[in-house]
């Protein structure tokens, strides 16, 4: 029996990250639950009255700044801050959770204006700022976005007029180099400009950022239409548009092209928002994204050219999603690189096809198409996770450098310039 529909764990209404004003409503139900309790509510002092809890036989529930929340009590044990408990230098947990009774339950509950006092049968007290459950509770998290993002077609991109960072900006201060990671975490493309056209400049910039990840194709690359790997990239054949390196378990998180040389005509490169093709396809056909986040697919690279031998297979569904909010955080999407499809039956192999036809109609819709030449003295990076590269055939002699990133790294420095990411 074949089953693609959601657990229930989860259930909570599709949604993507476009912004952080994107706030679901509670369901009707859960306020009709908290109304008919609320008489053996207790509540704070009458100054603070936007505090109200009940304990409950295997939960607390507390509604604060208009959230409902409801706590299991072996999470309030396990999340106490106290330092006995925690170790604010490290930002580690000391208590062992194995040796918390998984049938605890506080002794006496205590709110004040900004904090929760739950006192524990060993006697034990943990203090939970209000604030703090608020933003940490699963009610809290599924309505937010981890990552903020504008979802882009050529119109909206051009229209927002990014500008490129310089160089020197991007290398030598923080400000350059905050503006740069914004502008990459909001549009998932940002462009370096003023660099000096070589592989080693190139990678300068690169480790500005975060580290190089090195891969079966090195650490920087440097590619002509020489066939010297077998991959279509290393020709002057047209590129359709995808991500790279699907058939990694982890595609890689970020692909940096800078072209040192091009002497020829055509060679100009796509750009694809694919979240924003995912939002049409949500839009349109809920089921149909439904199934493109649910159904694993193997990608898989077998190269024997040269010298060169490989055999490389990624599983993961195309829509990768949170299953706490449903925001998507990664698409994989390459027709030549997808594997034979056997990892489902062929009644959801022909609705795979239908949904694959349906975000395939919205990644080519020309106006969702953004065209670039790049030249030497322009890097680009792109979020292999979320936006599609390709490129036109082009003539004579061309020369690409870059080389691909790990992604928790480059989130790393967005997050210490005190971005969210
Ligand atoms: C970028 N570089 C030329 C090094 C590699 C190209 C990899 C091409 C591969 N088909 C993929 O899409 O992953
Ligand atoms: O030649 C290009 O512009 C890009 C080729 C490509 O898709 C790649 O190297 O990943
Ligand atoms: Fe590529």
């Amino acid at each position: 029996m074949w089953c693609w529909r959601l657990t229930g764990l989860f259930n909570v209404p599709c949604r993507l990250s476009r912004s952080t004003s994107h706030r679901s409503a509670w369901l009707p139900g859960y306020r009709k639950i908290f109304s008919a309790a609320a008489a053996r509510w207790h509540h704070t002092a009458p100054e603070s009255l936007n505090c109200v809890w009940q304990l409950h036989g295997d939960h607390l529930e507390l509604r604060y700044a208009n959230t409902l929340m409801r706590f299991d009590f072996v999470w309030l044990r396990d999340h106490c801050r106290s330092a006995s408990c925690y170790n604010t230098k490290t930002n580690q947990r000391s208590l062992d959770t194995a040796s918390v009774d998984l049938g605890i339950k506080p002794k006496a509950v205590r709110v004040d204006e900004t904090t929760l006092f739950l006192t524990w049968p060993d006697g034990h007290v943990t203090r939970y700022g209000l604030e703090w459950l608020v933003k940490n509770s699963y009610e809290g998290q599924k309505q937010q976005v981890m990552h903020p993002r504008i979802l882009w077609n050529a119109e909206i991109y051009k229209q927002s007029q990014i500008p490129s960072i310089d160089c020197q900006s991007f290398l030598e201060t923080d400000e350059g180099l905050k503006e740069f990671l914004q502008n990459f975490l909001l549009y998932g493309i940002a462009f370096v400009e003023n660099v000096t056209p070589t592989k080693e400049d190139t990678e300068i910039l690169a480790e500005r950022i975060s580290l190089i990840r090195e891969t079966i194709y090195g650490r920087m690359w440097y590619f002509t239409s020489d066939f010297s790997r077998g991959d279509t990239a290393y020709t002057k054949l047209a590129l359709d548009r995808h991500t790279d390196t699907t058939y990694f378990q982890e595609p890689c998180g970020i692909q940096v092209f800078h072209c040192l040389k091009h002497e020829g005509t055509g060679g100009r490169t796509l750009l694809v928002d694919g979240f924003y093709a995912a939002d049409q396809v949500l839009q349109q056909a809920p089921d149909q994204f439904e199934l493109l986040s649910k159904v694993p697919l193997k990608h898989e690279y077998v190269e024997n050219v040269g010298g060169c031998h490989n055999h490389m297979i990624g599983v993961g569904p195309v829509l990768n999603v949170y299953p706490w909010n449903n925001e998507l955080y990664l698409i994989r999407y390459n027709n030549y690189d997808r594997a034979v499809i056997n990892t489902v039956p062929y009644d959801v192999a022909h609705r795979w096809y239908t949904a694959h036809r349906t975000l395939t109609t919205e990644l080519r819709r020309p106006e969702n198409e953004l065209w670039v030449k790049l030249k030497p003295g322009k890097a680009l990076f792109i979020d292999n996770w979320r936006v599609l590269h390709g490129r036109e055939a082009f003539t004579g002699y061309r020369q690409l450098c870059g080389c691909y990133l790990t992604r928790d790294d480059v989130l790393n420095t967005a997050r210490l310039l005190g971005l969210q990411a």
